[in-house]
């Protein structure tokens, strides 16, 4: 291990898995939060390369590893069938390739320095974005050179394409129907809401079938009813266009009302809206998050005409002065660099009288020290609604306004992963709006303070789909239990299980990403598999959005916890908090059904016998878990043949390394001959390059291979224990 290369920093995207558990650990202490999620670096040259899987695969074994404890704390174990994994290919692929044409695929995360990631590519360089398609069109190997072409290349103009939004003619004049994915057919779900036909064609091109729980709560209230909302539902399940859409949709309606007032076509309605007074502020609390939701956001608009900027630091002011002089209806920003122009009197910015909504992203976030004082600063810099700021609108001087048969009141909405309101949540808000800015509390240290003072109004629609679980549904989470020192080992095994070199992080399959918990909020990347815990976090809330960066979009997924003995007060402080959240959400519920009673109780009749019958199959369904569970319970976790070699510590040393590469081959011939063997068979990780959530989907059925054959093992000797015995008394008597 000496004469190895030191291993490559963590900040960077794709580093190659750590090669020096010193390095390792030095590394860790730099970023003691990190949360890394799956996949790998370059093995060239690496003497574990065997470990890594490759043709001969990996050999090492969960339980072979210093005592491992390996657990399933959380969700259902399934058998992830190939159809779900094909459909995960084909999803990714066709994700990736419409990435590819957007030239996202150069964005990937960095240090800025200040101990925060910020996407790197953040400007999608116009040389990249005008590269030919034709070129495109080369083999795998062809693109990846030009992918890092088109990198280095943004890179030499990225100052000068900061958050540009996406060319006008990119957007609009590529109306095209090559680009749909779906047919008008297979959207039926989004006509249902009345979705404007321009949004449900760029929902076409998405590829989104139907639209998420939380998309179909929000976007009634918000969208037709003009209400206010607080949304809550898990990580990943497609909350910035539950917000986002209803945004859309009436901008466009509102701009389809203008074409039939002022007798004008549409494209020169389109024309004229390119440019309009800010419509709807979109605050997250980090950069990152500000871009993706403003790439979505465009990707929604793509075919509007309405344009959305990003407005986030770490780029120059100048060059976001720039953008904003293209008065664009809609800015996702973060509340430092927001804060930082208006009060550097910006016009676009500070003319708000126009707005129409006013977003908060990752609420739970934006609460946190950091955020509040620009976030109170802007919130005091909003018109009030109470009808007043009607006559200005006409009367504004240098800001362009919308007609004011347009302008209804500002929605609020504000949205989050967890949600904890309190039960006079309204009553307060009610009296918030007799209460004058002035004379609220300075701080805003809640959820319930920011939305009231943002100006929620107390007829707001509450979405909390969180009830039941915190966590997504297709997420499995693990822990092992470990010493402080073989953290490193069991990190370095389970990022060797993916393997492969990559590109960039979201290019590549097979990539591993370094992050901090600022990262790990919001962060959507597409088939994530593995969130690794290098050290639990001391909050539910962050443990939940880390472990949410994987098992997204109804995807399985896993979250592997390490647990050294320093943890364990954590841990069972996190488990405890987390089953507590999840027995107060569903005590209503719970109750209601022990005495019988329905919770909704205008139920008409027909609803009522559909609902004892949906009770009735759920407890044949409870039952039914019940007894696999104790079927389960009944086996014992792990094979009694509990080898404890392990692998960790400080460094391997050369006699070691080649005693595990015999015990490779020894594993593999083991594997080869599965099907005849009579020995032992362990939850295999790393073999044939089995990622742990397939290792933990299978375990299982090993499980219970062994088991049976341990049993049958046990009966033929205790068979032959009292035939023994009979022969013995038959011998005295
Ligand atoms: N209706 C839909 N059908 C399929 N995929 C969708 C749909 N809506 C959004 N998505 C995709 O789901 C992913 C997650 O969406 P989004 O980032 O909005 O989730 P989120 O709830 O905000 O997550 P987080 O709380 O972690 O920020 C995105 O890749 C998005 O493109």
């Amino acid at each position: 291990m000496a004469e190895e290369p030191p291993p490559q920093p963590s900040s960077g995207p794709a580093a190659p898995p750590p090669h020096s558990n010193r390095k390792l650990k030095k590394k860790n202490k730099r970023n003691p939060d990190a949360a890394s999620s799956s996949a790998s670096g370059t093995m060239v040259d690496d003497p574990f390369l065997f470990l890594a899987g490759g043709k001969e695969g990996g050999f090492l074994e969960l339980e072979e590893i210093d005592e491992a404890d390996f657990g399933i704390i959380g969700g259902v174990v399934e058998d992830m069938g190939a159809g779900e994994e094909n459909a995960r290919n084909d999803r990714g692929k066709k994700k990736r390739k419409r990435k590819r044409k957007r030239g996202d695929e150069d964005q990937r995360p960095s240090d800025d320095g200040d101990g925060d990631f910020v996407v790197e590519d953040e400007q999608k360089g116009k040389k990249g974005k005008k590269t030919p398609k034709k070129k495109r069109k080369g083999s795998q190997k062809e693109k990846a050179k030009d992918e890092v072409k088109d990198e280095e290349s943004n890179e030499d103009v990225a100052d000068d394409n900061d958050g540009d939004t996406p060319d006008d003619d990119d957007n609009m004049d590529q109306d095209n129907n090559d680009d749909l994915i779906l047919g008008e057919d297979e959207v039926y779900g989004w006509q249902e809401l009345r979705l404007h036909p321009l949004l449900v064609k760029a929902i076409r091109r998405l590829g989104f079938r139907e639209p998420t729980p939380i998309q179909k709560s929000c976007f009634p209230a918000a969208a037709h009813q003009g209400k206010d909302v607080i949304g809550a539902a898990e990580t990943g399940s497609g909350k910035t266009l539950a917000f986002g859409l209803p945004i859309l949709q009436r901008l466009l309606e509102e701009r389809e009302k203008a074409v039939g007032l002022q007798q004008e076509d549409e494209e020169t309605i389109k024309e004229s809206s390119k440019e309009s007074p800010l419509r709807a502020l979109i605050l997250t609390p980090t950069r990152e998050l500000a871009k993706q939701v403003c790439d979505h956001l465009q990707e929604a608009a793509k075919f509007t005409g309405i344009q959305v900027v990003p407005i986030v630091g770490g780029l120059s002011v100048e060059k976001q002065e720039r953008l904003l002089k293209k008065k664009p209806a809609i800015v996702v920003g973060t509340p430092g660099r927001l804060w930082e122009l208006m009060s550097m009197n910006n016009q676009h910015l500070v003319e708000l009288h126009s707005l129409s909504f006013f977003v908060l992203d990752e609420a739970d976030r934006m609460i946190e020290r950091g955020h509040f004082h620009e976030l109170q600063s802007i919130i005091e810099m909003l018109p009030l609604t109470n009808g007043s700021d009607m006559h200005s609108v006409r009367t504004t001087a240098n800001c362009e306004t919308v007609p004011i048969l347009q302008v209804k009141k500002r929605q609020v909405f504000v949205f989050s992963a967890t949600l904890a309101l309190s039960s006079n949540f309204r009553k307060k808000l009610k009296r918030g709006l007799s209460t004058s800015k002035q004379s609220l509390p300075d701080e805003v240290s809640s959820i319930e303070a920011l939305s009231k003072q943002a100006g929620m109004k107390p007829n707001a629609e509450i979405v909390d789909l969180t009830n039941a679980s915190i966590l997504p549904e297709k997420l499995k989470e693990s822990f092992i239990e470990c010493s402080e020192d073989d953290k490193d080992a069991f990190l370095y095994y389970i990022l060797s299980v993916h393997g492969q070199g990559c590109g960039s992080f979201r290019g590549s399959d097979n990539s591993i990403l370094v992050a901090t918990d600022g990262f790990a909020r919001g962060m959507d990347f597409d088939d994530v598999r593995t969130v690794i815990h290098y050290q639990l976090p001391h909050s539910t809330d962050v443990y939940i959005h880390r472990s949410g960066r994987t098992a997204r979009k109804s995807l399985a997924g896993c979250s592997i916890a390490l647990i050294s003995p320093a943890d364990k007060a954590k841990f069972y402080s996190l488990c405890k908090s987390m089953s507590k959240e999840n027995a107060n959400k569903s005590w209503l519920q719970k109750n209601a059904d022990a005495m019988g009673l329905l919770l909704e109780a205008s139920d008409s009749e027909e609803e009522r016998v559909k609902g004892h019958k949906q009770r009735k199959a759920t407890s044949l369904l409870l039952q039914k878990l019940q007894q696999d569970l104790k079927d389960l319970l009944q086996r014992p976790l792990q094979p009694k043949t509990f080898s404890r070699r392990y692998l960790a510590g400080a460094g391997i040393s050369p006699l070691l390394q080649k005693q595990l590469e015999e015990l490779s081959k020894r594993n593999i011939n083991n594997s080869s001959s599965k099907n005849k063997n009579n020995g032992s068979q362990f939850i295999v990780i790393g073999q044939d390059r089995v990622e742990p959530l397939q290792a933990l989907q299978n375990s299982g059925q090993e499980v219970c291979v062994n088991m049976d054959k341990q049993r049958e093992k046990r009966r033929v000797s205790e068979n032959w224990k009292r035939k023994k015995h009979a022969e013995k008394k038959h011998f005295w008597f």
